[in-house]
């Protein structure tokens, strides 16, 4: 049997990142930058009133307390968004709102809270000293400075910076578009009415949502049968649209695998057997002219869920150009002894509470309710075939 290390290996070892593209910063969440992004202009742009309050000259207020306060005349008011230059003479002042321009012959900015808040004349009642509540131009980032650099991946802040300094589009690397596609006569779409030896297709909703969660966008085209010559149709048809695709079912040793049967022939999909559990039987290899990766999940749904943990998402991390390797560990303690076949590396279904991890009830592939109850995979060594209660295991958060 294939070690798990080999399987990962072959895998990123095929698939490449993406193309960079433009793309709009409305569509820009989790890609991943390919180019250094600078500012054309300094931020802020312009010297500005970090409060709401009066635009002054500190010497004009130094002596000001609250029992003797410093009456000045308000002789205009900036609002934020101002663009009319305003000049104060000595003695005098203008209210001012915060983001707004300091105008000029004004060094310290009075908050509103320090005076009675006069609009023709105020009274203000603390001194402020010089540069008090300014925002200086370029404190934040200088004209030309690089604000991202290339490699970086877009989340929230860092759109915000973009916007920020005026980018309207970006060149990065996309998010992968992935086609999942599950096969299997017996699978009916939840929602519907279960017929005698049917079960709901559950497998497509977990990988769809792995995939969103991995920064891909992902497609359903769930059940699709057990025909070959279907799900090759339905495969080419969708395949112009993909830069990945899953499938789960149909891979092992049964009378109808479709998926087996219907990319044997290609001759650019391996099926085999990794050594692991659950998920021993495992295919990839790519489809189409433009050799989109497929990776081939087996049909038992804690089965395909482990395997896109394992591969599917360091895949989905190199196409994104972000590092790519088997997924991070912690180092726990198991509160029970946990059982694994020799010669197959086991990821049991645990719950992991601080540095102690607890196995669930129910180790079998097909568990769903386990699974949705464990938040960590407890990794078992190819070696070890009985591991003690009170042993240091090797965990992976979920
Ligand atoms: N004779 C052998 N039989 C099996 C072997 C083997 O080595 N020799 N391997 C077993 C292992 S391990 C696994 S895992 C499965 C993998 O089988 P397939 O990938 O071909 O998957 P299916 O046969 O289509 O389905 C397996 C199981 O999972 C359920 N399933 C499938 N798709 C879905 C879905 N989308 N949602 C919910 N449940 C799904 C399906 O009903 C089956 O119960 O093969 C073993 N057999
Ligand atoms: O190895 Mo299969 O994946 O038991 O369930």
């Amino acid at each position: 049997m294939k070690p798990v290390d080999a399987h990962l290996a072959e895998i990123l070892r095929t698939v490449r990142p993406l193309d960079p593209v433009e793309i709009d910063l409305d569509r820009a969440l989790g890609a991943v930058l390919a180019e250094s992004v600078t500012s054309p202009v300094a931020l802020p742009p312009f010297d500005n009133s970090a409060m709401d309050g009066y635009a002054v000259r500190a010497k004009d207020v130094e002596t000001a307390t609250e029992d003797r306060p410093v009456l000045l005349p308000v002789v205009a008011d900036v609002p934020a968004g101002e663009h009319a230059p305003h000049v104060i003479e000595p003695g005098s002042v203008t209210r001012i709102m915060t983001g707004a321009p300091v105008p000029e012959g004004a060094d310290a900015v009075v908050p509103v809270e320090w005076t009675d808040g006069g609009t023709v004349r105020v009274a203000i009642h603390r001194p402020a000293e010089a540069g008090n509540a300014i925002r200086r131009s370029g404190e934040d980032v200088r004209a030309g400075d690089v604000v991202l650099d290339s490699g970086t991946l877009i989340g929230p802040a860092q759109l915000g910076v973009l916007a920020g300094v005026g980018r309207r589009a970006v060149r990065a690397l996309p998010r992968p578009r992935v086609l999942v596609l599950s096969t299997g006569a017996e699978l009916v779409d939840p929602g519907l009415p279960l017929g005698p030896g049917q079960i709901w297709e559950s497998n497509s909703y977990t990988l769809v949502a792995a995939v969103r969660e991995a920064g891909g966008e992902a497609y359903r085209r769930s059940a699709v049968g057990d025909d070959p010559a279907l799900f090759l149709e339905i495969l080419t048809g969708l395949l112009p649209e993909a830069d990945a695709v899953i499938t789960s079912g149909g891979i092992s040793m049964g009378a109808y695998e479709p998926v087996k049967e219907a990319l044997t022939p290609l001759g650019t999909v391996r099926f085999e057997k990794v050594a692991m559990q659950p998920g021993m039987p495992q295919g990839f290899g790519v489809v189409g002219e433009r050799e989109v990766p497929i990776f081939t999940l087996p049909g038992n749904p804690v089965s395909s869920y482990v395997s896109f943990v394992l591969y599917v998402r360091p895949a989905l991390a190199r196409m994104r150009g972000l590092p790519a390797g088997p997924p991070p560990m912690v180092t726990a303690t198991t509160t029970a002894a946990l059982r694994s076949p020799s010669g197959k590396r086991s990821y049991l279904r645990g719950v992991l509470d601080g540095d102690r991890v607890a196995p669930v009830r129910g180790q079998g592939s097909h568990q769903l309710a386990a699974l949705a109850a464990a938040n960590a995979l407890i990794v078992v060594p190819e070696d070890a075939t009985e591991v003690p209660a009170g042993a240091a295991v090797e965990v992976i958060p979920l």
